[in-house]
């Protein structure tokens, strides 16, 4: 049974008053509702929350409740779309039902009817009829990421996220930067039995030692100069979730003997406390250091190491995955056209083909950092070939990530006679003549090789 708090509504009228009647009818009801007075606020809240219904005006000065219509059809198909009009707009009202609205509501009407349009919803949700509109999502997402795989070895590194999840034990993330591990460690978090508690990520490398343990640990007031109020630390935010250490290898062997304490005793002492507090949390770490060497080069300790790593998971890079390339493709550009709020209809093949070709050193992140670029650089709902120079510096990359240059066949022999020719001569310390005999042309061809080439 849906409750009616999991119901997300969003009014849209350019009469403030409107929505603050439509809100307090709502939300009376028992509804979560959320208000706006203008089309480009309404998609910017539409890109950070999903809603269940958008109620919005007909007639508004810029945007009117068609083109909102027509967006959120083409952008949120699952959102159901209730048009608000006056008494001398109801044929336009009819045409929107027509281009996919729900239903309609005149201004000034009994707001039962539309209350009982939103109990419709909410019991078609519930019976599944909303179903197959959820199903139109072509992936299934995790939380907004992509999890679904092809790969028997990314498969297999989720199972072992998944099982791992279920146990309480610590786990340590290995994978190059960029590969998702902090995108694996909320996987892990929403797959474990500590979902409902928080998951509170936090950097080691952006604080310096002593901001670190302060932020992990939090403070007394008054502990040490600017200390002006009691401050409440990452560990105990994390008390009954988990806490994501990311790069881990980033820490002082100072920080690690207190980390190590924690993880031991399972209690905290905030910085200017006697008094310790229990905690129950889970640690998830990350890095992409090999931190078996880091050890051997006493960066970092050994016992810290086994602490934390009661599970080792390990992240295949993008480029040891390419089967998931396409399904990645189509995941960020679904996602960056929603964002960018572009409509992509083509891309020409020269683009596919390096998005299917590239090794991806900066593996998922990268990915999606192009295919952000590409849409935004794209022209008229395309993205052509003209733009990956732009945004990727791709021939370079291309060649990098491939070892070598493809050329047409007329230039490699071009290349390779040049070269040739330079050693021949060199073994014949620069004489025309006996080079050119070894060459078996004539010394006037081998000549004017020399000056096409710009040989000495
Ligand atoms: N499976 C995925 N689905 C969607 N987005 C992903 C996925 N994996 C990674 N990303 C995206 O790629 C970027 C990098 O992911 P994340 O920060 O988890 O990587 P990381 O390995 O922790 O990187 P670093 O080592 O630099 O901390 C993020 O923007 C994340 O949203």
């Amino acid at each position: 049974m849906i409750n009616k708090k999991q119901i997300k509504i969003l009014t849209l009228d350019d009469e403030v008053e409107y929505t603050q009647t439509l809100f307090h009818i709502l939300s009376n009801s028992g509804y979560a509702v959320k208000t706006s007075n203008s089309p480009i606020e309404a998609f910017e809240m539409m890109k950070n929350e999903s809603f269940d219904v958008v109620i919005t005006d007909l007639m508004m000065p810029t945007i009117d409740g068609i083109q909102v219509l027509k967006h959120i059809k083409e952008y949120y198909p699952k959102t159901q779309v209730i048009i608000i009009t006056g008494y001398g707009t109801i044929e336009n009202a009819v045409e929107a039902i027509k281009k996919g609205a729900l239903t309609y509501f005149i201004k000034g009407h009994d707001p039962e009817n539309l209350l009982q349009e939103i109990e419709n919803i909410k019991s078609m949700k519930e019976e599944g009829v909303l179903k197959n509109l959820d199903n139109e999502k072509q992936f299934s997402e995790v939380n907004g990421f992509l999890l679904e795989t092809k790969s028997k070895v990314f498969a297999k590194t989720l199972e072992i996220a998944q099982k791992a999840a279920k146990s309480n034990v610590n786990i340590l993330i290995l994978g190059e930067s960029g590969v998702g591990k902090e995108v694996f460690a909320r996987f892990i978090h929403d797959s474990s039995r500590r979902s409902s508690g928080s998951f509170v990520p936090i950097n080691c490398h952006s604080f310096s030692e002593s901001l670190l343990e302060s932020e992990l640990f939090g403070h007394e007031k008054g502990a040490f100069t600017g200390a002006a109020a009691t401050r409440i630390g990452r560990f105990e935010t994390a008390d009954g979730g988990t806490l994501f250490l990311d790069e881990i290898g980033d820490t002082s062997l100072d920080t690690q003997v207190k980390l190590l304490r924690v993880l031991e005793s399972k209690s905290i002492q905030k910085v200017g406390s006697n008094a310790s507090k229990k905690l129950d949390f889970r640690l998830v770490s990350a890095t992409n250091q090999n931190l078996q060497e880091e050890i051997t080069l006493g960066n970092f300790r050994e016992d810290f190491f086994y602490r934390i790593s009661s599970i080792v998971i390990r992240i295949p890079p993008l480029r040891a995955r390419k089967e998931d390339l396409e399904s990645l493709i189509a995941f960020f550009m679904k996602k960056a056209q929603k964002e960018q709020m572009i409509k992509i209809s083509n891309m020409e093949p020269e683009v596919k083909n390096f998005l299917l070709q590239y090794d991806y050193p900066g593996n998922v992140r990268e990915l999606k950092n192009i295919i952000e670029r590409l849409v935004v650089l794209s022209e008229d709902g395309v993205i052509t070939k003209d733009t990956l120079p732009i945004c990727t510096n791709y021939e370079k990359k291309l060649v990098e990530s491939r070892g070598f240059e493809i050329k047409p066949l007329k230039d490699i022999r071009k290349d390779f006679e040049i070269e040739y020719i330079q050693k021949v001569l060199h073994a014949c310390s620069g004489n025309l003549t006996e080079a050119a005999r070894h060459l078996a042309i004539s010394r006037r061809q081998l000549f004017n090789k020399v000056s096409d080439y710009g040989l000495k």
